[in-house]
């Protein structure tokens, strides 16, 4: 199997981003949701950015965010990519994606078939669709440890390149590859001790599973 790539999300301290660069993922995300216990100020983006640049991929996480906020984060902390977690349809994918000239990931929650149709309707407007656990009403749409079947995705081809998330962790991830031979893998939750706080152990431990996959 090729090794997927790998991203660390919800970096928020510099230790955190170290172990991530350490551990040789491929991304570190920054949260840029106020509801989120993995929210970064814009100074402490741009502090992240810098350590990252050159380094490794910096992804910033968006939810229903409006241009100005994207703006300045991409500014703060040169974002390299763009991921959208909110209900952002493929017009806006499509128009940031243009505006900000960065690559676009769009999360989309599944709990059926249904959604992965949904999913397809983002062939040529976003450049990677990121399957996600549905989350319940009035919680955080993502970052909450939950996944789904993933056997959903089995032979899925909606003609956009696509990648994993959801409750992913050490333990688990060897057999969500195997399963669904995922180019990308994403987690959050499963690297932490508590939500917001980075484990550079877990972190090392999620990246060596996915290599030995
Ligand atoms: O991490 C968050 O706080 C968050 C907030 C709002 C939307 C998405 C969020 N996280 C993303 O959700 C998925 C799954 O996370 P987990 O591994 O299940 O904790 C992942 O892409 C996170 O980056």
């Amino acid at each position: 199997m090729t090794t997927p790539a790998i991203k660390i999300c919800g970096i928020n301290t510099p230790t955190a981003l170290d172990a991530t660069i350490a551990a040789r993922a491929d991304y570190a995300g920054l949260v840029f949701f106020p509801r989120s216990p993995r929210n970064v100020s814009l100074n402490d983006a741009a502090i992240l950015g810098s350590q990252a640049k050159g380094r490794i991929g910096t992804v910033g996480l968006f939810v229903d965010a409006d241009d100005s906020l994207i703006a300045e984060a991409v500014a703060a902390a040169s974002l390299t990519v763009l991921q959208l977690h909110g209900t952002e349809p493929p017009d806006r994918a499509a128009h940031l994606r243009s505006r900000f000239g960065l690559p676009v990931w769009k999360a989309v929650s599944v709990a059926g078939t249904q959604d992965l149709a949904r999913a397809a309707s983002y062939r040529g407007a976003a450049d990677l669709v990121l399957f996600d656990a549905k989350t319940p009403p009035g919680t955080l749409p993502g970052g909450m440890g939950l996944s789904f079947d993933w056997s959903l995705l089995n032979n899925w081809s909606g003609g956009v390149n696509w990648g994993l998330a959801g409750g992913l962790s050490a333990r688990n991830v060897v057999n969500a590859l195997q399963t669904t031979r995922a180019s990308l893998v994403d987690t959050s939750s499963g690297v932490e001790t508590a939500p917001g706080v980075k484990d550079p152990d877990m972190i090392a431990a999620f990246c060596a599973a996915v290599r030995g996959a």
